[in-house]
This record gives structure tokens, C-alpha cells and sequence, in this order.
């Protein structure tokens, strides 16, 4: 069970969103919704881990992973190898089910850095299949999908994902298909006033 209680996140000396509370039981997920800038990202960074919560508690984040922009596929590497890398990373051997589950057998041997960018957030998403945790934190997963791959996905994060027991908190802006409530953060902007110093310019 993830627990939420009075949270509020600050990026760049800021605060953005304040008071935000909310539980997510095993099988369940959340969508984050709100206007660019709001704050989806550094609440989903926050619940990561990656960096302090301004005000707040949060419990049973300890399994999680985050899938941001930025996807963590090796350049040099084919898909296979980026695979299993990331699974021996965290303890697990790659099930070859997962290439064809994110349509990416026909690209086993490839390089990743010679992906198109839909196939190298396939490829990204696969990752963390591949790894096993119990709680997805995912950052606008279906840029650059292809409506057929959105549907894939969707239909993985339901059937295996949550129907498996784990949980997704999932900054979105399209409809993936998923029985889950939306949290609008717009409700929990911050009021006009400065965070403390020491916010995180070391990310600038
Ligand atoms: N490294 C940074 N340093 C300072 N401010 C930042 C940094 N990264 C983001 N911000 C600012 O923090 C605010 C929240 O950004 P964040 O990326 O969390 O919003 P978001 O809701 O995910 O937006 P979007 O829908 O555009 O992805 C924005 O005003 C943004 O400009």
C-alpha cells in the first residue's frame, strides 16, 4: 500500500503543489492530471525518491520505479542486452516474453541508439517490465506511441501489472484505457510563497 499524507513538492526553490494526500492499494492505479507545469513530474521525482519531499510523509515507495522522459536505454547496447541489464540489476532473469509483449522481437539485436523514438520508449517501457517492481511511477509514458503500442501497453499495465498486485502512479494526458481515478493537481497548487533555501537548483 502506497501512503500519501499531506505532501507538498518544490522544484527549483518553489513550491508547487501543497496538502496532497491519497492511498493506493495493491492493483490499483492513479493518474495525474493538471496543466504543464503544475508539478506531475517533481510529485512523481518526489514519490521516487530522487529528491526531498518540502512537507509530508510517504510510505511504501521503498519498490518503486521511475520511467521519466529520459528512458535509460543504452545506446550501445541491442534491446535484448538493455533488457537484461536492467533485469540482472535488480536480481531478475530476463523473460524473453517481455520482447514480444512490447512488439519488440523483431528488434532483439538491434542497437538501441538506432531505435526511432517510438521503438526506444517501447523499449523503455519493456525496462520495466523487465525488472519486477511492485510500484511503476511513470512520467507521461506514451509519448511518441503509436495508438496500437498505446493499446499494448494499457492493456499490459492491467492484465500483468495490476492484475499481478502491483500499483502505478502515472502522469498522463491521454486515455490509456485504465479503471483508475484521476487526481487533477491543479486543486493543490501552492500558495505564492518561497520554499525554504536549499531547494534542488543542484538539478538546474
Ligand atoms: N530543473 C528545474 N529547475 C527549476 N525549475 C524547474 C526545473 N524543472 C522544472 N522546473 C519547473 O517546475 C515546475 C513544475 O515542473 P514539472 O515538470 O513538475 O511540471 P509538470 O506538471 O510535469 O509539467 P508538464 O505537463 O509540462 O510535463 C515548472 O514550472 C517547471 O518550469
Amino acid at each position: 500500500m502506497l501512503r500519501v499524507a499531506g505532501l507538498c513538492v518544490a522544484r527549483g526553490g518553489r513550491r508547487l503543489v501543497e496538502g496532497v494526500s491519497f492511498d493506493l492499494a495493491p492493483g490499483h492505479a492513479l493518474i495525474l492530471r493538471g496543466p504543464n507545469g503544475i508539478g506531475k513530474t517533481t510529485l512523481l521525482r518526489t514519490l521516487a525518491g530522487l529528491q526531498p519531499p518540502e512537507a509530508g510523509e510517504i510510505t511504501g515507495a521503498e519498490e518503486a520505479a521511475y520511467a521519466s522522459h529520459a528512458d535509460g536505454v543504452k545506446a550501445a547496447l541491442t534491446v535484448t542486452e538493455n533488457l537484461a541489464f536492467w533485469a540482472e540489476l535488480y536480481g531478475r532473469e530476463l523473460d524473453s516474453a517481455v520482447l514480444t509483449t512490447f512488439d519488440l522481437a523483431g528488434l532483439a539485436e538491434r542497437p538501441a541508439g538506432t531505435l526511432s523514438s517510438g521503438q526506444r520508449r517501447r523499449l523503455g517501457l519493456a525496462r520495466m517490465a523487465a525488472i519486477g517492481r511492485r510500484l511503476l511511477l511513470l512520467d507521461e509514458p506514451t509519448v511518441s506511441l503509436d495508438a496500437a503500442s498505446v493499446a499494448r501497453f494499457g492493456h499490459w499495465l492491467a492484465e500483468a501489472h495490476l492484475g499481478g498486485g502491483g500499483m502505478a502512479v502515472i502522469a498522463t494526458h491521454i486515455d490509456l484505457g485504465l479503471e483508475a481515478p484521476a487526481l487533477d493537481l491543479s486543486a493543490f497548487r501552492a500558495s505564492a510563497e518561497a520554499a525554504p533555501a536549499g531547494g534542488d537548483e543542484a538539478f538546474l
